[in-house]
């Protein structure tokens, strides 16, 4: 290579490299192909589906990463359609029991129907304003007052709406799983718009987060976009480097290996972007944001129990290191699989089986934990946050991630106007991404 994007023969391997076979990297190739490119898509790790991975325990499929889905992702809903993907029910309605943990240690059984009343009704209080604020969620930062929100924090909002014990208890365990850190760190806005995006209305959110998993897997979701793509895709190929220059752009591996293109689509988790050198240096404001923006410590983690604990569900309040307790299946056989999802995986070490067995304990006295299987996105190199969640003052920012910077071009959940912590934000700026390199294409200057 004389220059960036050039081979000897002046000739670039491909029109566009997409960095990351998540979502956002599969839909991103997909759409390029469609647009008659030639793509090469570069994958660090030995699969594709990035935070999505779906693995067996007690010989069912689990997923260990983004899980739940639902019809009002407008993005992600298109692609089950597409493909064929129907929707998997998680137990969730209809419970048995229900608990909240709160921040002290005491663990109350609530009848639950009680639960979902109150805990309903905190969230109806938190959100009381997300018509107001986001009208047109998609268009977030549209509202003035919003930017100015941002300051807020979840924390603050939620101890000025002069909830009962249960109520701030619940909400305030939803949030830190949410924020993936303590609620005085979370963009109270950035929480609001969620509400939004499941048309205003709290019970259609909850369905949104937990009900729902894609019949089949994740994994083959993904894999069929990828497919439909038929793009060149390398696993275990880890970008070390991306150059750009007046021709196009050079992408170095790990391994040595190069490979140029006219433009490449990085869609990388936030945190990731400090162990790829970009020359030129990525911009002050895209720099400032991947330092400060998010914050998500979060982990999942699969529990086998030998009881038959029947349908439950949890909530633990931080610093609780579990923040949701949910059955996932259960029977006379089987006894119960729980799955639990924590906001600050620092709290606890979950492949230590004994502290694992204790946390649970507290909540199912007598349960007698087999084996667990868990996963810390954390501590993963290609991944860092588990979901993208926004510091105070960082939601408003947001954009800065997503803007486009000569040749390269930016995708990944955290980029998007719509879920952002989720499998649809994905989606939807793959989509974006793929019709801004459609503009350069069309007008290179
Ligand atoms: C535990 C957990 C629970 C979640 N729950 C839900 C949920 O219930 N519902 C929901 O919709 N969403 C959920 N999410 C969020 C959702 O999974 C993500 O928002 C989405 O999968 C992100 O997709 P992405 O393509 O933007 O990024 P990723 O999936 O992270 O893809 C980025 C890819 O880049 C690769 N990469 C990193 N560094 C390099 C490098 N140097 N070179 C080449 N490749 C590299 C990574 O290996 C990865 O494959 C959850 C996430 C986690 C972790």
């Amino acid at each position: 290579m004389s220059e960036a994007g050039h081979s000897a023969s002046g000739e670039a391997d491909y029109d566009a490299i997409v960095v990351g076979a998540g979502f956002a990297g599969a839909v991103a190739a997909r759409e390029l192909a469609a647009q008659g490119r030639r793509v090469l898509v570069l994958e660090a790790r030995d699969r594709i589906g990035g935070r999505t991975m779906v693995g067996t325990f007690m010989g069912r499929r689990i997923e260990l990463g983004g899980a739940g889905v639902h019809w009002v992702q407008p993005h992600l809903f298109a692609e089950m359609q597409r493909y064929g993907f129907g929707f998997h029910e998680a137990p969730l309605a209809n419970l048995d029991k229900a608990y909240m943990m709160l921040s002290d240690g005491r663990v109350l059984d609530v009848p639950p129907d009680t639960f979902d009343r109150e805990y309903n009704a905190a969230f109806d209080r938190f959100c009381a304003r997300s018509r107001e604020l986001f009208p047109r969620p998609y268009a977030p930062l549209d509202n003035p007052e919003v930017l100015a929100l941002d300051a807020v924090s979840a924390h603050e909002h939620l101890h000025s709406l002069g909830l009962n014990e249960l109520q701030r208890a619940s909400m305030n365990a939803e949030l830190t799983l949410y924020g993936g850190a303590p609620t005085t760190e979370l963009s109270y806005p950035s929480f609001v718009k969620f509400h939004a995006l499941a048309s205003w209305d709290t019970y259609t959110f909850t369905d949104s987060e937990k009900r729902y998993h894609v019949a089949g897997g994740t994994h083959a979701l993904c894999e069929a976009i990828l497919a439909d793509a038929r793009a060149d895709v390398r696993l275990g190929a880890e970008v070390a480097s991306v150059a750009q220059g007046e021709a196009g752009v050079v992408l170095t591996l790990a391994s040595g290996a190069r490979f140029s293109a006219s433009i490449a689509v990085l869609t990388l988790p936030t945190k990731v972007y400090p162990d790829v050198a970009f020359e030129p240096p990525l911009s002050a404001e895209k720099q400032r944001f991947i330092e400060n923006a998010e914050m998500c410590d979060g982990a999942e983690l699969y529990v086998h129990v030998r009881q038959n604990l029947g349908n439950t569900f949890a909530f633990c309040d931080d610093p609780n290191p579990f923040n949701a307790i949910q059955t996932f299946a259960y029977g006379p056989e089987l006894g119960t699989l729980l799955k639990i999802t924590l906001g600050r995986q620092s709290l606890i070490d979950i492949e230590d089986i004994d502290a694992v067995a204790a946390e649970i304990r507290k909540v199912h006295h007598d349960a007698e934990v087999l084996s667990i299987a868990p996963y810390n996105w954390a501590r993963d190199r290609f991944t860092k946050t588990a979901w993208s969640s926004y510091r105070k003052g960082w939601f408003s920012q947001y954009k800065a991630m997503a803007a486009p910077e000569g040749r390269l071009l930016f995708a990944g959940s955290a980029t998007a106007d719509g879920w952002h912590e989720y499998i649809d934000g994905a989606v939807e700026s793959g989509i974006r991404a793929a019709r801004e390199a459609r503009r350069f294409f069309e007008n290179p200057g």
